[in-house]
């Protein structure tokens, strides 16, 4: 589940300092940095004539010793650079390259581009000269890769400085940075590699890894390997669809509470009438149960509302999503209880939390510690975070999982992971993972039940 870590600017230089007080050199991490850099890109590249764009700073040191290290493999590599050298490091990167070095602004294009005029010490926009042609110069090659970030992009928050084109590989330098997740600017940067560079790191962001997961022990029976209730409302198919996926992510029993007409299938989830509060409030008294769904296709009536009272006062462990949320941003009696999972799209994390400052993972963090809750921010960098500084960011996945009722799917699966771990932050992450992998396998233009039919095998390969 711990993927590599995530670090801000501040944090990355903070890494680095550590390092060099402990005795690194700084050109030597410098020369390690350009050279773990170079092995990717001749790998991807290999003979391909090449173009290295050097900037003022260490990204453009960077570049000279990566232009070094491919001219030594045999590369035809031309070096163009953005001004002056103005680091020590840099400075001396760049009279370890012995050739030309042209004008960035008028050099000719080349059949591989490497962009290495800045990275985490970009502090705003590049001019627009100097935007246009990296634009026409990372559009015109055949393959490209950004050294550290796309240069343009806001590191700490994957906001878009000023124009940034698209590159085909993006090589992230010691760690990534939340840039290579968020968008819009994981969508500029394109393939992900990441260099190790041995300095030690802190670790409580990181990109979302592959869970470990067990399969049931001999001693299990359907009471203990998690009991999972679903509360329905108008809108049957929405709790329908999250039963199904707690009943597919491991859970021992699904139940589903219904208001009017029962759905007959599948038939291992079991449906029950509960209309009224007092009814819900009567079936969440079982103890056994490990997690409760409110949310999908709730309802916004006086009834729905009253469901919902039932379950946040049920004292069981809840997962909030949909209409539950909205409920809880326009109702303010509706206090959403600690250790719970709130699993809000943009709209409804607006709606609950208001404009909140930073990236979107400084964002999910905050909101998260407000509730005291583990907030999932959905979309296509969704954000897990944990009241107590935890965060996972899941991005790249399948565009697909834009379609009606996807959301649904990831909720019931929060509940059943629930049920089945106790543990709010690794359900949630088990959750979001394993609705990815059933996105990656259901291929394209797959509809919400799709992915339930692909989650036994998703769960297979994590066995
Ligand atoms: N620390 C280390 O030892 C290691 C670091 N590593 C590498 O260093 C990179 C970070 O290096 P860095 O801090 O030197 O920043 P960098 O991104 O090169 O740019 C800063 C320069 O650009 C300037 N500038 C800023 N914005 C601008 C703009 N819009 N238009 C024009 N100029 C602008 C800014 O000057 P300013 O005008 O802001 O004073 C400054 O001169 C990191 O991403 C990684 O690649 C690796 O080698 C591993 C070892
Ligand atoms: N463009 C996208 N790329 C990747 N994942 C996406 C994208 N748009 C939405 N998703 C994912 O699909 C799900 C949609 O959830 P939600 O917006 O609640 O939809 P619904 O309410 O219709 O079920 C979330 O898990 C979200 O992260
Ligand atoms: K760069």
């Amino acid at each position: 589940m711990d993927g590599p870590p995530i670090l801000t600017a501040m944090q990355m230089r903070a890494a680095e300092q550590a390092a060099f007080d402990a005795g690194t050199d700084p050109y030597a991490l410098m020369e390690k940095a350009g050279a773990g850099a170079a092995e990717i890109i001749w790998r991807t590249g290999h003979r391909r004539d090449t173009l290295v764009l050097c900037g003022p700073g260490n990204n453009g040191g960077d570049g000279f010793v990566i232009a070094r290290l491919l001219r030594d493999r045999g590369v035809t590599v031309r070096v163009a650079a953005l001004g002056e050298s103005r680091t020590a490091s840099a400075q001396r990167a760049r009279v370890a390259w012995d050739g030309p070095v042209e004008d960035m602004l008028i050099a000719a294009g080349a059949g591989q581009v490497v962009d290495a005029l800045f990275g985490t010490g970009l502090t705003r926009g590049l001019e627009a000269p100097v935007a246009a042609r990296l634009c026409e110069l990372v559009e015109g090659a055949t393959l490209s890769h950004a050294v550290d970030l796309p240069s343009g992009v806001g590191g700490d928050d994957g906001a878009l400085l000023s124009d940034v084109p698209r590159y085909g590989i993006c090589v992230a330098l010691g760690a990534f940075k939340p840039a290579h997740l968020l968008y819009p600017a994981a969508g500029q940067a394109g393939r992900l590699a990441l260099v190790d560079l041995g300095i030690s790191l802190p670790g409580t962001v990181r990109r979302l890894g592959s869970p470990a997961l067990t399969m049931p022990g001999p001693d299990a029976h359907k009471y203990n390997r998690g009991l999972v209730v679903v509360i329905g409302g108008g809108m049957a198919g929405a709790s329908q669809l999250a039963a199904v996926a707690a009943a597919r992510s491991g859970a021992g029993a699904v139940r589903r509470l219904a208001i009017g007409g029962m759905v007959a299938e599948p038939h291992a989830i079991i449906q029950r009438r509960a209309e009224q509060g007092d009814a819900v409030a009567r079936e969440l008294e079982d103890e056994r149960i490990g997690a409760v769904l409110a949310g999908p296709g709730l309802g916004l009536d006086q009834e729905a509302g009253g469901r919902l009272t039932a379950a946040l006062g049920s004292g069981r462990p809840l997962v909030l999503d949909a209409d539950a949320l909205t409920w809880a941003a326009k109702d303010a009696a509706l206090s959403v209880p600690g250790g719970s999972i709130l699993t809000p799209h943009e709209g409804e994390f607006q709606r609950l939390f208001g404009d909140l400052r930073g990236s979107k993972v400084d964002r999910a963090l905050a909101a998260a510690l407000r509730v005291g809750s583990v907030v999932v921010y959905k979309g296509p960098d969704t954000v897990i975070a944990a009241p107590d500084g935890r965060a996972r960011v899941a991005s790249g996945g399948s565009t697909w999982l834009s379609t009606a009722g996807t959301g649904d799917v990831l909720a019931g699966l929060a509940a059943g992971r629930l049920a089945v771990t106790g543990d709010p932050f690794r359900a949630a992450c088990e959750a979001v993972w394993l609705h990815g992998e059933a996105a990656r396998r259901s291929g394209a233009a797959f509809i919400a039940d799709d992915l339930l039919r692909a989650l036994p095998a998703a769960i297979a390969a994590r066995l």
